[in-house]
């Protein structure tokens, strides 16, 4: 596979009659197919295309036998850990995103995702070998429900968000070193939320002769249902759950992932429930995540473009059991997840599109887990020459930080000198460290970190209901990612306001 510009695609159109021609989503995380065009070697010569362009930006996708795979795929394959088990949106991402060679693996935590691929590279060193990119695809914000805070929590860093030294799945050690994740790249996609079950529980909602349609849902009776799992992002931001879920007093349970919820929905299968606390809770105490094992997954993208699934592990074994969610033999257990986990786990779709909205979109990040790995990821994919995005982290012990004077120096900087690229904030975020848990959390075990932590205590005890505070900024420049990662590195070292502020990633856009 090669790059070529853009410009040159409509050339090739003309030009090429034995191509199929193929648009491409430009800001598909395969960041070279973001502006450029990309011929891929392809037997058939059909047309192919699973993701759809998007407002008119294209970039062109050619196959034919006639070209010859010019991207170096000698490069090394992707390996992309996603929040599992399969099934999650995120896989259906990370499905969309790999290519020939590359890989997609299941992770129990969007922390793990990191944790893995950061283990996955301490792996190969320790073999003295380099056989894979890995990397971790999380979702960042969702425009319904908001920011997602596990996500967060991550991409701060594990000297904020707890501990030090984590160990990846396949129990190789990760240090804090290897453990500091860097943007790299970023897709956003449609949410289209299905309501899944049993057969089982099918065969339960599906309507009596005679009885009167309490709504217009086919003929189920989904005030049958007793229990809903979901993740929180879905649980709570569905007008669909408040009708049928609220108002019919059944109960939502948040569980780690749409498709972990989908798995023990579909383990419901007697009148003997078999899932425990310790996977699931009640929505009212959302945010909460369940810590489960989520399968050892791995999807191998194969040249034929289907994707090998792998056996998820036992749901049970990787909990720690406290006592079973209390259940009767009439009760009727749906979950709110993709269509793609009802295929996985053999569920049936009950309803689906149940979103309540139709742009409802959730923005995925694909995250390295130390700047070498970024570095691999973009010498194998070259970025374009123009349009970039960044994301800085700053940390504050209060939350009256002077974010003007902050946001100031990161334009004026930028625009009062000819040689630096003008740069448009996009966006501000901010997650919170109220004294609790997650302060607590900053209690790390190096000397260092508890300093950090009381420093944080202190500061908020002087100032009273202070919290302290990460901010997100996200700053965007037409100038290519290189060209903006040196600019910001440029402007923090020569300003004081910015003193603090840590680059977490630059990366393209189209
Ligand atoms: O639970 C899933 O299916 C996920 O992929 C996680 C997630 C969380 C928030 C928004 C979108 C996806």
């Amino acid at each position: 596979m090669f790059f070529l510009p853009a410009h040159y695609a409509s050339h090739l159109r003309d030009a090429a009659d034995h191509l199929a021609l193929v648009v491409d989503r430009p800001h598909s995380l395969r960041s070279p197919a973001l502006t450029n065009a990309r011929l891929l070697k392809d037997s058939t010569g059909s047309v192919k295309n699973s993701v759809g362009p998007k407002k008119g930006e294209e970039s062109l996708c050619l196959h034919s036998d006639a070209v010859t795979s010019a991207v170096p795929r000698d490069a090394m394959p992707l390996q992309v850990y996603y929040l599992g088990p399969p099934g999650t949106y995120t896989h259906s991402i990370a499905l969309h995103f790999i290519q020939d060679g590359d890989s997609a693996r299941s992770s129990s935590t969007i922390r793990q995702s990191l944790e893995d691929a950061a283990s996955a590279w301490c792996e190969d060193e320790y073999r003295h070998q380099r056989s894979v990119v890995p990397l971790a695809l999380m979702p960042y914000e969702n425009s319904t429900y908001g920011l997602v805070l596990d996500t967060q929590s991550t991409l701060i860093g594990p000297r904020h968000g707890g501990a030090n030294v984590s160990l990846g799945s396949n129990g190789q050690l990760a240090s804090p070193s290897e453990l500091s994740p860097v943007v790299v790249a970023e897709a956003t996609r449609a949410v289209r939320h299905a309501l899944l079950g049993s057969r089982r529980a099918r065969d339960r909602l599906r309507r009596k002769d005679g009885l009167q349609a309490l709504h217009d849902l086919e003929e189920l009776d989904l005030s049958r249902v007793t229990k809903c799992l979901s993740r929180p992002f879905a649980l709570t931001a569905l007008y669909f759950v408040e009708c049928f879920v609220t108002a019919n007093a059944f109960q939502g349970f948040s569980v780690a992932s749409t498709a972990l919820g989908a798995r023990l929905a579909a383990s419901t299968t007697s009148s003997q429930n078999t899932w425990s606390t310790s996977a699931c809770r009640p929505s009212s105490s959302i945010p909460l995540s369940a810590q489960h094992a989520a399968g050892n997954g791995e999807d191998t993208r194969r040249r034929s473009g289907h994707a090998n699934v792998g056996a998820a592990s036992d749901l049970q074994n990787g909990g720690h059991a406290t006592r079973p969610i209390e259940s009767d033999k009439d009760e009727v257990v749906v979950a709110i997840g993709t269509e793609q986990a009802a295929e996985e786990l053999d569920l049936v779709v009950l309803q689906r599109n149940i979103q309540d909205r139709d742009d409802n979109e959730t923005r995925f990040l694909l995250v390295a887990p130390n700047e070498q790995v970024a570095r691999a990821y973009r010498s194998a994919h070259p970025q374009p020459l123009e349009g970039s995005r960044a994301m800085l982290l700053l940390r504050t012990d209060s939350h009256s930080t002077n974010l003007t004077s902050l946001l100031g120096a990161l334009c004026a900087t930028a625009n009062s000198r000819p040689d630096q690229a003008p740069v448009r904030i996009r966006k501000v975020d901010r997650k919170a460290f109220p004294l609790g848990d997650e302060t607590r959390a900053l209690r790390g075990s190096t000397e260092e970190e508890r300093d950090d932590a009381s420093s944080c205590e202190t500061a908020q005890a002087k100032q009273g209901s202070a919290w302290p505070s990460v901010y997100f900024v996200e700053v965007e420049s037409a100038v290519s990612s290189a060209r903006l990662d040196d600019d910001l590195q440029r402007r923090l070292k020569a300003s004081h306001d910015l003193q603090g502020v840590r680059v977490l990633g630059v990366w393209q856009v189209s």
